[in-house]
């Protein structure tokens, strides 16, 4: 029984690693995933500059997952490219792989961090996540909903990137939308993956005692996170895996146990994501799914991930 994988060439122990934003944005942070039992990691979307963020509260655990609106909050990239090309290596004891995100407020901010990125990922040291799909900074709509505006960012980072990277996507609720967003994504043989899904936009969770709202920013609505959004994180998952056949899909969202997992990777993923739950059990989650994953393949007779890896199968 293995639960070991290779994606991009790079081989990872085990499938799981963090959500973007969930657990990644200060350096005990980082740490703490790098010596977890997860298979990598990735760190907190990053703007050029230090991010203040959203006022707080801004994150909610909810009855039956999370809403959040940091407003992306991070160090800013220097400190991320600093901590993967110089710290994380003296802390990764488990030799485990590392993404970077990245989310600029604009095309040219998100093609620099993007150039400047390039020779750590030309290195072997990261593998960059374009964030396409933030739903928290107002007055900044998700690029992933513009198909023109989608185009024009996956151009421009091609453009300065030498290496395969891949792109974080908002949730699609249309078979219009799956189609066309494919359409752009496969015009770039250079996205390399796909993580599906971001937290469903602007949802609003209430408090009935209070009569209020669980978080301050934007009148109480966020992203949401965990079992809400499950169904819709595997749609996403299956439609780019079946969309996109020459890029790997990494899935995101609603993964509480081993049994979300395997769904997810039944769907198409080969690596899993995992935020809310993450957010709520801490680093470890990752012992526990490991562990439910196991007992579910041995059950079903399977011993690796490619046993049943986007093997769905319909009626
Ligand atoms: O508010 C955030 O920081 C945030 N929150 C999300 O749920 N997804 C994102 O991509 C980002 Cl960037």
């Amino acid at each position: 029984m293995s639960l070991a994988t290779t994606f991009l060439g790079v081989n990872f122990a085990n499938p799981f690693m963090n959500a973007a934003g969930v657990m990644c944005q200060t350096e005990n942070e980082l740490t703490s995933l790098a010596q977890s039992s997860s298979g990598s990691l990735i760190t907190k979307s990053c703007t050029s500059a230090f991010r203040e963020g959203n006022p707080e509260p801004r994150y909610s655990k909810a009855p039956l997952g999370s809403i959040n609106s940091m407003g992306l909050p991070n160090l800013g990239f220097d400190f991320y490219f600093n901590y993967a090309k110089n710290t994380f290596p003296s802390v990764n004891v488990s030799n485990k792989p590392i993404f970077f995100s990245i989310s600029g407020l604009s095309l040219e901010e998100s093609t620099s961090m993007a150039q400047s990125l390039c020779p750590l990922a030309t290195e072997g040291q990261v593998i960059l996540e374009l964030n396409l799909s933030c739903p928290n900074v107002p007055g900044k709509p998700q690029i992933g909903y513009d198909m023109e505006d989608m185009d024009r960012y996956l151009n421009a980072v091609s453009s300065v990137y030498s290496m395969p990277f891949g792109v974080k996507m908002p949730p699609y609720f249309d078979f219009a939308h799956f189609d066309s967003a494919a359409a752009v994504l496969n015009k770039y043989d250079k996205v390399a993956f796909v993580t599906c899904i971001n937290s469903v936009g602007n949802g609003l969770v209430i408090d009935i005692d209070s009569e209020q709202t669980l978080i301050r920013p934007k009148a109480g609505f966020g992203g949401i996170g965990g079992s809400y959004v499950l169904p819709t994180a595997l749609a996403n998952v299956n439609a780019f895996y079946t969309r996109c056949p020459g890029k790997k899909i990494i899935g995101c969202g609603g993964v509480t146990s081993g049994s979300e997992a395997f769904m997810h990777i039944l769907a198409g993923a080969s690596l899993v994501q995992i935020g809310t739950q993450l957010q709520e059990e801490g680093v470890g989650v990752f012992d526990r799914i490991l562990s439910e994953l196991r007992t579910l393949m041995e059950k079903k007779g399977y011993t690796t991930l490619s046993d049943f890896h986007g093997k769905l199968k319909t009626l």
